[in-house]
C-alpha cells in the first residue's frame, strides 16, 4: 500500500457540461466501485444495425479507482519474482523444444498469425500478464479510449482514431455531435475531390490534368502516409489504380528537400497537398512557402494557381485561409486525432486517395476497423494487440530489455519501422506516469528496424552476438510481386522467407561451444563462434501485403502501443518532450537573423554554442533578402 494515498496533482482542464473550465485533479482515490465505464464483451454480429457507441466522455475515473502504483501490486510483484526465479533459469532452446508450450503460443485473427512462442515465457507467465492487464483495468481503459473518454488528461482530449475507420453509419456522440458521421463527410468530400482530380475535371491553371502530388508534412502528418504509401506502391491493385502518378512526400526543412521532391516534376501538372495538424509547425510553413512560390513562379501570381494547385489537410481552418488556400480546398480533421495516430484521417486519405483512388483507401480502413473490433472485443488471452502490448511490458519492465526491432519481409514496408518508431516512442517516451509521479519501472523501447533480409547484412551481428534486443519479424504467405527464377531451388519469395523462418530460430537456440568444436573448429576460434541464444522475437504472418493488410497492420501497432502505456498508467497520447528543442531554436534562429542582418554580436549562450555558431556565421551567408524580416518590426 501506498505510503501516500491520495495525491492532489493538476493535470488541465476537463469540461463538465455545467462548469466547462472547472479545473480537475486527477488523483489516486480509495472508492474502488467509482464509476468505470460499462464493459461490452460481446463482438457486435456484422449484419446487425450499428449501434450508438457511447455519450460518455468526460471525467477519466478509471485513472482515479486505484490506491497503489502499478508497480506496488501484488500482480506486478508475482511478474518480478516469476522472472528473478523462474525464467532466468531457462532457456528458449529448451522452451521451443517443448511442443505443447508451443501450441500454446499462438493466436490468429482475420488471416493474422501471431506466434510468441520464441519470447522468453511459458503459459504461466502469460497468466500472470493478463492478472496484471487486468489490475490495471486494460479492459476499461480500452473501452473508455472506444468511448471518447477524455483519457488524454494533459491536454483534455479524447483519443478517438478509431472513429476514423469506424463504417458509416455507425453512431458516436463526442459532446453532442455524432463525430462518425462528421469522419464520413470529410472522407466523401475526399472521395469526390479526388475522383474529379484522377478523371480530369479539376485540372491545373495551364488546363493540364494533375498527376503528382506533393505531401508536404512533417512527424505524424508525413511518416504514416509515407509508410502507406510504399505498402501499395507495388501491390497490384493500387500500382494499376496509381498508372503513371507520382506521389513525394516533403518533409524535411533541409532545403535538399525541396529539390529532391521537386525533381523533374512539371508545376502544371503538380498539386501540394500541406499537411499539418496545428498549421503552425515552421518546417511545414516554410516548405509549403516554397512550394507555392515554386508553382507562382512557373505558373504565374493567381488566387487560380493557388485554387488549383494547392489543398491542405488540417484542424486549423484560420491558419490555412491566412496561408491563401480556399476553404473548399481544406480537408478538416479534430483534436481527437493525435499527430501520429493520424494516418486514418484526411491526413493520409488525401495524399492516397489523390494517388491511388479512394476505393482503395477504403480497404486500408476496413482492415484497421477489422482489427480495431478484434481489439475491443476479443478476450484478451486471445487478443492480438493485447498480446504484443503485453510482451512488451514484459521484455521491458520484466527482464529489462530496453530497445525493440522490427523487421518486415518486405520491401515494401521499407518505411513503417520509422512510422512505428514515432508512434511508439513519442508515445511512451514518458519519465511521469498519469498522476504526475516518476515512474520507478523501466517504459518506452527503443524502436528500429529495417526490412529482411537488409537488416541481416546490417546490424543482425549485434542482435545474434551483442545486446539482447527483443525483435518481431513480419512476413507474408504471397508477395506482391512473385518472380521465379529457372533453376532456382525457390521462388524469389521463398529465398526471402527462408531468411523470415530460420533468424528466430537462430536467435533463439544459438549455438553452443561443442556445437562448434564439432564442426571441427580450432579450440582458439570457439569463444569468437558461439551464439548464446535465449534472444526473444514473436512471428507475425499475413496473407499478401494489400491495403486491407496494411490497415490491420497499423491498427495492431497502434494498439500495442496503447496497451503498454495502460499498463504502464502514463498518458501515451501528449508529447510535451518534442518542445524544448523547438524554444531554443526559436532563440537561435532569432540570433541568426539579428547577427546575419542586423550586426548583432552573438550572446545569450553558453560558451560551446557560442563558438559553434560563430564558426557557422563564418563560414557561410544568409539570403539576399529585399526586406528582411525585422524582429523588432513585428
Ligand atoms: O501536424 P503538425 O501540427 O504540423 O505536427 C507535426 C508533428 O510535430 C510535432 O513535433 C509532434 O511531435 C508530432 O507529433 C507532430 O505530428
Amino acid at each position: 500500500m501506498r505510503e501516500e494515498k491520495c495525491r492532489n496533482v493538476p493535470v488541465g482542464f476537463v469540461s463538465f457540461p455545467s462548469t466547462p473550465t472547472q479545473p480537475i485533479h486527477l488523483q489516486r482515490i480509495h472508492n474502488k466501485r467509482a464509476q468505470l465505464p460499462i464493459l461490452v464483451t460481446t463482438q457486435r454480429r456484422s449484419n446487425r444495425k450499428p449501434i450508438v457507441v457511447s455519450t460518455v466522455q468526460s471525467v477519466p475515473s478509471i485513472y482515479q479507482a486505484t490506491d497503489e502504483r502499478i508497480s506496488n501490486t501484488s500482480e506486478w510483484k508475482a511478474l518480478e519474482e516469476h522472472a528473478k526465479n523462474v525464467i532466468s533459469k531457462t532457456h528458449l532452446r529448451d522452451l521451443v523444444n517443448d511442443d505443447k508450450r508451443s501450441e500454446k503460443l499462438w493466436a490468429e485473427f482475420d488471416g493474422c498469425i501471431l506466434d510468441y512462442s520464441r519470447q522468453r515465457v511459458i503459459p504461466e507467465t502469460m497468466k500472470l500478464l493478463f492478472a496484471l492487464a487486468r489490475k490495471a483495468k486494460l479492459e476499461e481503459k480500452k473501452e473508455a479510449m472506444f468511448r471518447g473518454y477524455k483519457i488524454n488528461v494533459t491536454e483534455d482530449r479524447s483519443v478517438l482514431h478509431t472513429a476514423l475507420r469506424a463504417p458509416k453509419g455507425t453512431q458516436l456522440y463526442i459532446d453532442g455531435v455524432d463525430i462518425v458521421d462528421e469522419v464520413w463527410q470529410v472522407l466523401e468530400k475526399i472521395r469526390t475531390f479526388s475522383d474529379r482530380v484522377r478523371n480530369g475535371q479539376h485540372v491545373g491553371v495551364t488546363g493540364r490534368p494533375i498527376k503528382n502530388f506533393i505531401a508536404i508534412g512533417i512527424g505524424g502528418s508525413y511518416l504514416g502516409p509515407e509508410f502507406l504509401h510504399e505498402a501499395l506502391r507495388t501491390e497490384k491493385v493500387a500500382s494499376a489504380a496509381a498508372g503513371d502518378r507520382v506521389l513525394r512526400f516533403l518533409s524535411n526543412v533541409d532545403p535538399v528537400d525541396v529539390k529532391r521532391a521537386t525533381d523533374k516534376l512539371n508545376p502544371e501538372e503538380t498539386m501540394a497537398i500541406v499537411v499539418s495538424k496545428t498549421f503552425t509547425t515552421r518546417e511545414t510553413s516554410i516548405n509549403a512557402k516554397t512550394i507555392k512560390d515554386w508553382l507562382i513562379y512557373h505558373l504565374g501570381d493567381s488566387a487560380e494557381t493557388i485554387k488549383k494547385h494547392v489543398v491542405a489537410c488540417s484542424t486549423n481552418l484560420d491558419k490555412v485561409v491566412k496561408f491563401g488556400i480556399a476553404p473548399e480546398n481544406m480537408f478538416p480533421f479534430w483534436d481527437w486525432v493525435g499527430g501520429r495516430y493520424s494516418v486514418c484521417s484526411a491526413v493520409g486519405a488525401l495524399p492516397i486517395s489523390l494517388q491511388y483512388s479512394f476505393d482503395v483507401f477504403e480497404r486500408f480502413l476496413k482492415g484497421a476497423h477489422s482489427m480495431d473490433t478484434h481489439f475491443r472485443y476479443a478476450p484478451l488471452e486471445g487478443n492480438l494487440p493485447v498480446l504484443l502490448g503485453l510482451l512488451g511490458v514484459w521484455n521491458m519492465s520484466f527482464l529489462n530489455y530496453n530497445a525493440r526491432a522490427i523487421h518486415p519481409y518486405s520491401e515494401a514496408l521499407l518505411r513503417f519501422p520509422a512510422h512505428i518508431q514515432q508512434l511508439d516512442m513519442e508515445s511512451n517516451g514518458k519519465h511521469v506516469n498519469i498522476f504526475g509521479e516518476v515512474v520507478d519501472y523501466p517504459v518506452g523501447e527503443i524502436d528500429f528496424g529495417e526490412p529482411g533480409t537488409n537488416g541481416q547484412h546490417s546490424f543482425f551481428q549485434l542482435l545474434h552476438m551483442g545486446q539482447v534486443v527483443p525483435c518481431d519479424f513480419i512476413g507474408f504467405i504471397e508477395s506482391q510481386n512473385p518472380v521465379c527464377e529457372e533453376g532456382e531451388p525457390v521462388s524469389n519469395h521463398d529465398e526471402l522467407m527462408a531468411n523470415f523462418f530460420a533468424q528466430p530460430d537462430a536467435l533463439a537456440f544459438g549455438k553452443t561451444a561443442d556445437e562448434v568444436r564439432q564442426e571441427g573448429k580450432p579450440e582458439w576460434l570457439i569463444p569468437h563462434m558461439v551464439f548464446t541464444g535465449n534472444r526473444p522475437s514473436s512471428c507475425l504472418l499475413m496473407p499478401v501485403l494489400d491495403a486491407y493488410v496494411t490497415g490491420q497492420l497499423l491498427a495492431l501497432y497502434e494498439h500495442r502501443t496503447a496497451v503498454q502505456g495502460f499498463i504502464w498508467e502514463i498518458n501515451s497520447f501528449d508529447q510535451f518532450g518534442v518542445e524544448l528543442g523547438k524554444v531554443l531554436a526559436n532563440k537561435v534562429r532569432k540570433q541568426l537573423n539579428e547577427s546575419r542582418y542586423f550586426n548583432k554580436k552573438i550572446s545569450g549562450f553558453n560558451h560551446s554554442t557560442t563558438k559553434l555558431l560563430n564558426r557557422y556565421m563564418e563560414g557561410s551567408v544568409g539570403c539576399a533578402f529585399e526586406h528582411v524580416f525585422h524582429y523588432e518590426d513585428e
